[in-house]
This record gives C-alpha cells, sequence and structure tokens, in this order.
C-alpha cells in the first residue's frame, strides 16, 4: 500500500514537472517569437506591403483577418499600420470607406499583444467614437478579426445598463465606447485601473475634438498616463496644433498620413455627386418625387433634426411613396436604434430617414443614394454624409438640395474641399406636389401638426444656429410658405437658445441628437445676466403687467431696424418680438430641453434692436426678481391698482361720480339747511307719490290682461275637451265598461263630474271667484279632491 502511494507520488510529480518544462518550453518560444516579431517590426520597410500576409503581425491576429476574409491593404492601411507598429502617434487621414477602423485595430492588437499583456493588467487600449452606432461597428470589426487573440473587450456606450457594465469593466483590457460613458466608468467604477493603458484611439478623431466633446475628452485624458500611443483617425482630420497638445501628442513626433492628399477630389471617386437649387417649400415634393422614382434603391435621407426626421417619416409612411420607410435619431432608445440599424443593413431597397448621428463611419452596405433634404452644416459633414454610400471600391449617387440663398456659399465651400459637384435640375413631371396631402393630414391628425409645427421650429433653429451665416440666412427664410409646405395653417412662433455662442449651441444641439447622456459634461458656464434679461428669459411671460408691456413697446417703437446677423446680442433681438401673450403648449418639449427660452415670430424675420437699460417698476425703481415674480400673480397687481370707482353716464354719454358733492358756498347760498332739507324731503315724497301711482295703474292693468287671457284660453280649452270626451265615449261603449261612478258632491252639478276629470287630464282646475266662506270651503274640498 506505502509502496503503491510512493508510486503515485513519484508519477504524479514526474507529470507535473512535464507540464512546468512544458510550459517553460512554451514561454520561451513565445519570447523567442515576441523577440524576431519585434526585429520584424523594426526592419519593415513601410512602403513594401501591399497584402496582410507581409505585415509584421502577431499570429492570432493574421488568423483574424484571413477568417475575417480580409487579403489586400487599403492606402491608408499600407501607410498607417507600419507607422503604428513601430510605436508611433499617427494622425490619419483618408476618404470615407476607406478602411480606416482596420488601420487602428490592428496595431491595437498587436500593441497589447508586443507587451504580453493579460487579464490582470487591466486596461491596456482604449478606442473612443463619437456616435453609439460608430462604437458598435467598431466593436464588431474587433471581434472579428481578435477572434484568436485571448484579451477581453468590452462596448460601453449610453442607454444601456450601466451597473451591468461597471461590474465587468475593471476585467477589460480593451474598451470601445462613447465618451461620455467612458468618463463615467473612469469616475465611478471602483477598480477600473487606467494608469497602465498604452493606446489610445480617436475614431473620428475632429468629431471628437471639437467643442461638443471637449470638456469629456479632455477629463478621459486626465485619467491616462501620458506614455503611451495615440492614433487619430478621421476623414476630415484636425491639424490643430492645440487639439493634439491637449491629448499631449506633439505636432513634431505625430505622423500626419493623409492618404488621399494628392487625390483629385477628397470624396470616393466611384462618387456621383449632384445638387438641385429648390426653395424651400418645395423640398418635400421634389424629395417625395425622387423616391417615387427610385423604388428598387436603397436611400438614405439626412436632415437637419429629429422633429424634422420624425415629421418625414410619419407623412411619407401615411402617403406611401412605394418603398419601405424607417427612421433613425437620436431621440429613439437605444434597442430601436440597433434595430433601425440591423433593418436597414439588411434591407435591399429601403429608405432611411436619419440625422447626422449616422454622418460618420457607419458602414451600410450597398447604399445607392445618399439624399440631403436640408443642407449639412459645413463641407466636412457633407463629404461625411455623402461617404455612407460608395465604400470601398463600390459605385454610389449623392444628392444635395440647396435653397436659392445657400446655393453659392454651399458650393463655393464644397470647391474649396475639393468636392466635384455636379448642378441638376428635376424635371417637373417628376416633382409631386404633396402639399394638399399634408394639409389633409394635419388637418386630420393633430399629432401630425404637431409634429409639423415642431418640424417647422427645429428648421428655423437650425438655420439659426449654423456658425456660417454666409450660407444660412435666417432672414431670407419664407416662413410662411414653409409652415404652409408641411401642411400647417400658419407659422408657428418658435423658441431659441438664450446663448450666444453659436458654435457650441450648434454642437450642444448635435450632441443631444447623438449622446443624450453624453452632453452632461458639456454644460459651459452660464454667461452673466442682467435682471432685465432673466425677467425676459423667463417663460410664461403672458402675464407681465400692462406697464412693462407699454415699456417694450414704448422701447421697440424707438429702436432701429438691425439685420439679426450683425446683431451679437440674441436676446435683445429676440425682446423685439415678444409675443406676451402666454407660452405656446406646442412649444413645451423645448422648453424642457432648452434651459433660456424666450419667444420669436418667425414670421418677422427682419429683426430690430430695444434699449438696453434695465428695467424700472412702477416707482421708477429697477425691478428685482422678487418684484418681477410679484407681477405675474393677480393678487399681488392689486396693490397697483387704485380702489374701483362706481360711474354713473348722463343722456349724453358723460361720465359722473355717483356722489357727486356741491361745494360748501353754493350750497349755504341756498338758503337755511333745516329748511333745505325739509324742501328736499317734501319733493321727494311727492316723487315718490307720482311713481308710485304710475306702478300701481300699471299693476291693474297687467292684472286685467292676465284674466282676460285666462278666460280665452279656458273657453278654447273647453270646447276641445268636449269634442274628445265625445269620442272617448263612443269608444268606450263598445270596448271597456264605464268605471263605476263616485258619489257626487254637494257643490257638484250633473255634469260637473265630467268637467272634473277632463280638467285633471289637463292637470289645471279653473274656478269662479269665491264668493261666501262656504263657497271658500267647497273650493278647498275641490282642490284636495284634484290632488
Ligand atoms: N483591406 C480591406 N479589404 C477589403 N475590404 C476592406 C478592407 N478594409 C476595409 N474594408 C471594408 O471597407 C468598408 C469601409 O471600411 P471602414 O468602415 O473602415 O471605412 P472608413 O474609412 O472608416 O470609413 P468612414 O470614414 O466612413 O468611417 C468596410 O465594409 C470594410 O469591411
Amino acid at each position: 500500500m506505502v509502496t503503491a502511494n510512493k508510486k503515485g507520488k513519484k508519477s504524479g510529480q514526474k507529470t507535473s514537472d512535464k507540464r512546468k518544462n512544458e510550459k517553460h518550453a512554451r514561454r520561451e518560444r513565445e519570447l523567442e517569437d515576441l523577440k524576431e516579431l519585434a526585429q520584424r517590426v523594426q526592419d519593415f520597410d513601410p512602403e513594401s506591403a501591399t497584402l496582410f500576409d507581409e505585415l509584421p503581425l502577431s499570429q492570432p491576429t493574421v488568423v483574424g483577418l484571413k477568417q475575417s476574409h480580409f487579403t489586400t491593404l487599403t492606402s491608408i492601411q499600407k501607410r498607417a499600420i507600419p507607422l503604428a507598429l513601430k510605436g508611433k502617434d499617427v494622425l490619419g487621414a483618408a476618404k470615407t470607406g476607406s478602411g480606416k477602423t482596420l488601420a487602428f485595430l490592428i496595431p491595437l492588437l498587436e500593441c497589447l499583444y508586443c507587451n504580453q499583456w493579460a487579464q490582470f493588467d487591466g486596461l491596456g487600449a482604449l478606442v473612443i467614437s463619437p456616435t453609439r452606432e460608430l462604437a458598435i461597428q467598431i466593436f464588431d470589426v474587433l471581434r472579428k478579426i481578435g477572434r484568436a487573440h485571448s484579451f477581453s473587450a468590452g462596448l460601453v456606450i449610453g442607454g444601456k445598463d450601466v451597473q451591468v457594465e461597471r461590474d465587468r469593466i475593471s476585467r477589460l483590457n480593451i474598451l470601445v465606447g462613447t465618451p461620455g460613458r467612458v468618463l463615467q466608468h473612469m469616475d465611478q467604477a471602483a477598480g477600473f485601473d487606467t494608469g497602465n493603458l498604452k493606446m489610445l484611439i480617436l475614431d473620428e478623431a475632429d468629431r471628437i475634438l471639437d467643442m461638443g466633446f471637449k470638456k469629456t475628452v479632455d477629463a478621459i485624458v486626465q485619467h491616462l498616463p501620458k506614455e503611451r500611443q495615440t492614433l487619430l483617425f478621421s476623414a476630415t482630420q484636425t491639424k490643430s496644433v492645440a487639439d493634439l497638445a491637449r491629448l499631449s501628442l506633439s505636432s513634431t513626433t505625430a505622423e500626419y498620413i493623409s492618404a488621399h492628399e494628392k487625390a483629385q477630389s477628397s470624396t470616393p471617386k466611384n462618387l456621383q455627386q449632384y445638387y438641385v437649387v429648390s426653395p424651400l417649400p418645395e423640398k418635400l415634393d421634389t424629395l417625395f418625387g425622387f423616391l417615387k422614382t427610385h423604388l428598387k434603391s436603397k436611400v438614405i435621407v439626412f436632415a437637419s433634426s429629429s422633429k424634422q426626421v420624425r415629421f418625414m417619416f410619419e407623412t411619407f409612411k401615411t402617403l406611401h411613396p412605394g418603398i419601405p420607410l424607417m427612421h433613425l435619431h437620436g431621440r429613439q432608445k437605444q434597442a430601436a436604434r440597433i434595430d433601425v440599424t440591423d433593418r436597414f443593413s439588411e434591407s435591399k431597397y429601403a429608405c432611411l430617414f436619419c440625422t447626422d448621428i449616422v454622418a460618420r463611419g457607419i458602414d451600410f452596405p450597398a447604399v445607392d443614394w445618399v439624399v440631403q433634404v436640408d443642407a449639412p452644416e459645413d463641407a466636412d459633414t457633407y463629404i461625411h454624409r455623402v461617404g455612407r454610400t460608395a465604400r470601398f471600391e463600390s459605385n454610389g449617387r449623392a444628392l444635395m438640395m440647396l435653397t436659392p440663398s445657400e446655393e453659392e456659399g454651399m458650393i463655393e465651400r464644397l470647391k474649396s474641399k475639393r468636392v466635384p459637384i455636379e448642378k441638376i435640375t428635376i424635371k417637373e413631371n417628376k416633382k409631386k406636389s404633396i402639399r394638399q396631402d399634408l394639409q389633409n393630414l394635419c388637418f386630420k391628425n393633430p399629432d401630425i401638426k404637431y409634429l409639423g409645427q415642431k418640424a417647422f421650429a427645429s428648421y428655423c433653429k437650425s438655420i439659426y444656429i449654423q456658425k456660417d451665416k454666409s450660407i444660412f440666412k435666417f432672414s431670407e427664410l419664407p416662413a410662411q410658405e414653409f409652415a404652409e409646405s408641411l401642411g400647417l395653417p400658419g407659422a408657428p412662433r418658435i423658441k431659441f437658445l438664450g446663448n450666444q455662442k453659436t458654435k457650441q449651441l450648434k454642437n450642444t444641439v448635435q450632441i443631444k441628437d447623438s449622446e443624450s447622456e453624453d452632453s452632461d459634461h458639456e454644460k459651459e458656464g452660464r454667461q452673466v445676466r442682467t435682471k432685465y434679461d432673466r425677467m425676459f428669459e423667463r417663460q410664461n411671460q403672458g402675464v407681465l403687467s400692462q406697464h412693462y408691456l407699454n415699456m417694450i413697446k414704448d422701447d421697440s417703437a424707438s429702436a432701429d431696424p438691425v439685420d439679426d446677423e450683425d446683431n451679437e446680442d440674441f436676446m435683445t433681438v429676440k425682446r423685439q418680438n415678444h409675443l406676451l401673450s402666454g407660452s405656446d403648449t406646442e412649444d413645451e418639449e423645448d422648453e424642457e430641453e432648452i434651459a433660456d427660452a424666450s419667444t420669436i415670430n418667425a414670421d418677422n424675420a427682419k429683426l430690430k434692436v430695444t434699449t438696453t437699460g434695465p428695467l424700472v417698476g412702477l416707482d421708477g425703481a429697477p425691478v428685482s426678481k422678487r418684484q418681477a415674480k410679484a407681477a405675474l400673480s393677480k393678487k399681488a397687481m392689486l396693490k397697483f391698482k387704485s380702489n374701483p370707482t362706481k360711474l354713473i353716464f348722463d343722456d349724453e354719454g358723460k361720465p359722473h361720480a355717483l356722489y357727486e358733492f356741491e361745494n360748501e358756498e353754493d350750497f349755504k347760498k341756498s338758503g337755511d339747511a333745516e329748511k333745505q332739507i325739509k324742501e328736499f324731503v317734501g319733493k321727494e315724497s311727492e316723487r315718490m307719490k307720482e311713481i308710485d301711482a304710475v306702478d300701481k295703474a300699471q299693476v291693474r292693468e297687467r292684472r286685467k290682461e292676465k284674466k282676460l287671457k285666462m278666460k280665452e284660453r279656458a273657453a278654447a280649452a273647453a270646447a276641445a275637451e268636449s269634442e274628445i270626451s265625445e269620442a272617448s265615449e263612443e269608444e268606450s261603449e263598445v270596448e271597456e265598461p264605464a268605471p263605476a261612478k263616485r258619489p257626487r258632491k254637494w257643490f257638484e252639478d250633473d255634469d260637473s263630474e265630467d268637467e272634473v276629470a277632463r280638467k285633471k287630464s289637463r292637470n289645471a282646475i279653473e274656478v269662479e271667484q269665491p264668493q261666501t266662506l262656504e263657497d271658500l270651503e267647497a273650493l278647498s274640498l275641490r282642490l284636495l279632491g284634484n290632488h
């Protein structure tokens, strides 16, 4: 037994030693491989590779690429990957759809592989994308090409359960996410160690580094070590030294790679680009006509706000253009966004109405057309939007609608960015007017009308906050015609943000669209405002006192007209056009969205400046917040009013006080006071007697008339009843026995019983005036008998 145990121990020891040796040998081999790989990377000539096989890559990455069927390098991959593998910081710019995702994901995997990254080393690489959709897409590509690696990777985006993400985040080696959610985890998740991070990647870097994400990205960078590799990629790359410095990048050491810098155009060569000039009120007709003639296509339609997207989707759905319709915008729930993205990706023919949340990076397969119903905010956004078609060597077409006032400016910007675009005109017979249909829809369905009002307001706002005022001219908006083209009876009132930093506002709106929770970190400090400003920023201003209304009226009357483009003070502009009749319920949603809102009449595009002096109260003193608040209450307003006076008007319409007093001297001239009182009383009692006599005569007259009328009515009724009773007597002879007669009362004559019955049936009693006490008793008995 003992020997057997010893033998067993010995063989166990042997196996364990064998295992240890094997492990050791494997480790040695891995180290050798790593050394060899590092040497290959060092020796590699960046210009030489055209195939992935030729790159100095680890075995797991090679396997992942093969299994994903990637063989040949694209131009940006050819230039960026070798430099990134050598540990350089890279700023990569290349046309849309040219394969930038692999250009940063391959170096990411190789970096962690070469550093022998393991689960307990914490976070090794972080990829940040501006939208959830793009983050999901990057994560999917990472999973495909990284399938043979043993790293743990995670996706953190808004709209998902934070707690679930938080529980897993400390075990992750690679993180892909949107800025807001990434920062939230960095701030909140205990055990989330980012101190060892080796690589930071920003996809659509120019977007992530711009004002909208500025603070968030700066805060994320604070959590990361300075010694790390940084890769920035975009189709429209930032070259700003300040931006690079924010990321601890040096413009002298970072490699700037522009794969298509010398290309004739900055858009894919297989992309045909057109634009059409269409007055704003005709855009929807043009779009509807376009869809009707492109039923066998996959189309993306860009609009400038989620409200317009919803309006187009809901109305076109009812008008049935004949192509499946979908919509995607930042106000949808995350599950719906994912569902729409998947469905549109799988569709062969469909039309997707969307905002700019899909403008960047999203790789929908085989899109035939990109239609921009609203002009993009700038040339870069144009390039990203049209880049949703003609991806990776496939063909595509793009159509942009410009209003006559936008044409010149926008085309100039595009030409300077090397965008080849051709003007076309839409044949009249291809246009389909849907104005009447939209009017019907709005009339029948209040929800559609409401959506139309929101779409109208959000479009006007989008134009107002555009930073390029030479293209977007708010003052030239044909508000009334535009509203009618949406089916609305008139142009609704709209509200704007009270902030003046248009660039920042633009981005704020977009962040809300694309990733609302990210915007939490973007809130800029408010500007110092005067009491005057605060008062007018208040909603529900319809209850301001008349005094304030008059002040505004006076101010505006003396104001000079100034074009709003030149007008820096936004709030001052709005005051001129305050509609102080209370806030519009239609705009309630916007009021929630926009903290400091004020009212403007969109019809009145030519705006005037009002005085900038402080607001004063009734006593001429400046109005405090509390005083202004008091003005909102009806009760409080009473103290500003004097006591009510009752007036009487004479025959000429002149008002007199109820009691008019004679002055004392005049009164004394008329004689002794006692005597005057007696005279007055005597006169008044005479007057009263006369009035009384007239009144009595009138009463008598009325009584007589009444009596006469009663007698006439009684005679007519008696005649009619006697006819009826004769007829009913004949009937009762045939049909049923007559009811037993009750004993006759002492005051009744022979036919009085019938009379009583008749009167009962008429529910009325007629009597002669009782002359004696007996008569009165008899009458009382009669009345009792009736009831
Ligand atoms: N080497 C390659 N061989 C074949 N297909 C590739 C290659 N690289 C990328 N692709 C494909 O090309 C398409 C576009 O790639 P990707 O999304 O990376 O483009 P992008 O440059 O990031 O575009 P955008 O600027 O719009 O974000 C994808 O469908 C991708 O699978």
